[in-house]
């Protein structure tokens, strides 16, 4: 049973997506966009620690471990931790498009339980642009990347200048940042599309 709200429905003047001229070639491992983040960051010990890969269009793919950290149920994943890994790789898809866009709306459909020490498959791509609104989807499968489907999502990212992070993120954070030169080469490489 799924449906979707009107919200995450592209308008009629929608436009299909675009891979950036310069996105991470097919197959090339996108990193980690911040050693913090819990969703793909290596510096969170109990973190997903995601690793995307660009795929042919405006796609990528991802595999998540549950660990025994991301129990809700007794040796089940958390539902709120499947969202987090589907928001996660739909986010990496900001890399093929050479934007920086932030998670507006997120909706997520859990079609089957998802013991500890499952690999989560996941797939997401983008459907439509229009404006600074990015539509895309995702779906988490178990069992290989053809096996059944466990968790889908839709979502609506919203595209914004990377003073959205200096005028809201913690000072301490930001600072810090701010003066790792990798993390400036990476917000960087999204500031060029106009
Ligand atoms: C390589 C990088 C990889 C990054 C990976 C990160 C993965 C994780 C991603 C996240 O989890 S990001 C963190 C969670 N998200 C947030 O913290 C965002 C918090 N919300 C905001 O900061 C603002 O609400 C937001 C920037 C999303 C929008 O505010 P704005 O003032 O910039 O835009 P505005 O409100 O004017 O909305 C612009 C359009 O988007 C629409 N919109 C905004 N929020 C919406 C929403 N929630 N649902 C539906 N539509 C929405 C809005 O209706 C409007 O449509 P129209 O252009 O057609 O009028």
């Amino acid at each position: 049973m799924s449906g979707t709200s009107a919200r995450l429905t592209p308008p009629a003047d929608a436009v299909k997506p675009v891979r950036h001229p310069d996105a991470p070639a097919p197959g090339e491992l996108l990193g980690s966009h911040y050693e913090h983040c819990f969703g793909c960051g290596g510096g969170q010990p109990h973190g997903l620690h995601l690793q995307a890969t660009a795929g042919e269009g405006v796609n990528v793919t991802a595999e998540f471990t549950v660990k025994p950290a991301h129990q809700g149920a007794p040796g089940l994943a958390h539902g709120g931790v499947l969202a987090t890994a589907m928001d996660e790789a739909l986010g990496a898809l900001s890399w093929l498009l050479r934007v920086i866009a932030v998670t507006g709306r997120l909706e997520t459909d859990y079609v089957l339980p998802v013991p500890v020490d499952t690999v989560l498959f996941l797939e997401a791509e983008v459907t439509a642009v229009h404006g600074r609104k990015i539509y895309c989807r995702a779906t988490g499968r178990t069992g290989g990347a053809e096996g059944p489907v466990a968790v889908r999502a839709e979502a609506l990212f919203i595209e914004v200048k990377v003073e959205h992070f200096i005028d809201n993120g913690r000072p301490e954070e930001i600072q810090a940042a701010m003066s790792d030169p990798d993390q400036i080469r990476r917000a960087r490489a999204f500031e060029v599309n106009p």
